[in-house]
């Protein structure tokens, strides 16, 4: 992806340029590095705030929250690198004890009833990140293909990847039976889910052109 500043004209060829790749971008290692952690910091605690934004519905320990919606925004806009730590830095210092989701850190939180959903969190973005890089690599300006490509993505990657770690582990922990995981785990939080997937669709469609290139 990135290329030494040997392979550039003019300017680029000192020798302390040398040290800076510059990306495809055009910007050099530096630039690219300082701008990659400033937006991961920035996500990792739009995550973090967006984990407050819950909704308990009473009848199971899961609630409504607005965490993917966080997660499909860092891969969708920071890519699969940036976005991946984004997201995988808040877990790993929630799980060393930082009260970082809903204000709960430890190792209780990691291994508690909706722990599933939580290992899959840095995993969802990391792939719904190498798909939009996929798809944002050939154009800036999606067409109708590539809009309906970017939503089932956030899907695939966000949604159905959520339910795959969360409902076995809800069912292990509660002692249900899958069919009551699949009812507390994960049939009350579809429709929100794709309604979260619409909108950070047309969101990732409209600002990611408008961002700096990570990758
Ligand atoms: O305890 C946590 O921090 C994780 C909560 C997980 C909530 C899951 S994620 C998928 C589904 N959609 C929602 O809005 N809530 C559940």
């Amino acid at each position: 992806m990135e290329t030494t500043s040997s392979s550039k004209s003019n300017s680029n060829n000192s020798s302390s340029a040398v040290l800076a790749p510059i990306s495809d971008s055009g910007q050099s290692g530096a630039t690219y590095w300082i701008r990659g952690i400033v937006f991961t910091a920035l996500f990792a605690a739009l995550f973090i705030a967006f984990g407050y934004i819950s909704i308990p519905l009473g009848f199971t320990t899961v609630p409504i929250t607005l965490q993917t919606f966080a997660i499909m925004l860092a891969g969708g806009l920071l890519g699969a690198r940036f976005g991946f730590w984004s997201i995988a830095i808040v877990v790993i210092l929630t799980a060393f004890g930082l009260p970082l989701l809903h204000g709960n850190g430890g190792l209780g939180v990691i291994f508690g009833a909706t722990g599933g959903y939580i290992w899959m969190f840095p995993l969802s973005a990391l792939f719904i990140g190498l798909a939009s890089d996929r798809i944002f690599a050939r154009t800036n300006k999606l067409n109708r293909s590539q809009y309906v490509m970017l939503f089932l993505s956030l899907v695939l990657f966000s949604v159905i990847l959520a339910y795959v770690g969360g409902v076995p582990w809800l069912a292990y922990k509660a002692n249900y039976s899958f069919a009551k995981a699949m009812v507390n785990g994960c049939y009350p939080f579809l429709f929100g889910d794709m309604v979260k997937a619409i909108a950070a669709t047309f969101l990732i469609a409209t600002l990611r052109p408008l961002l700096p290139k990570l990758r």
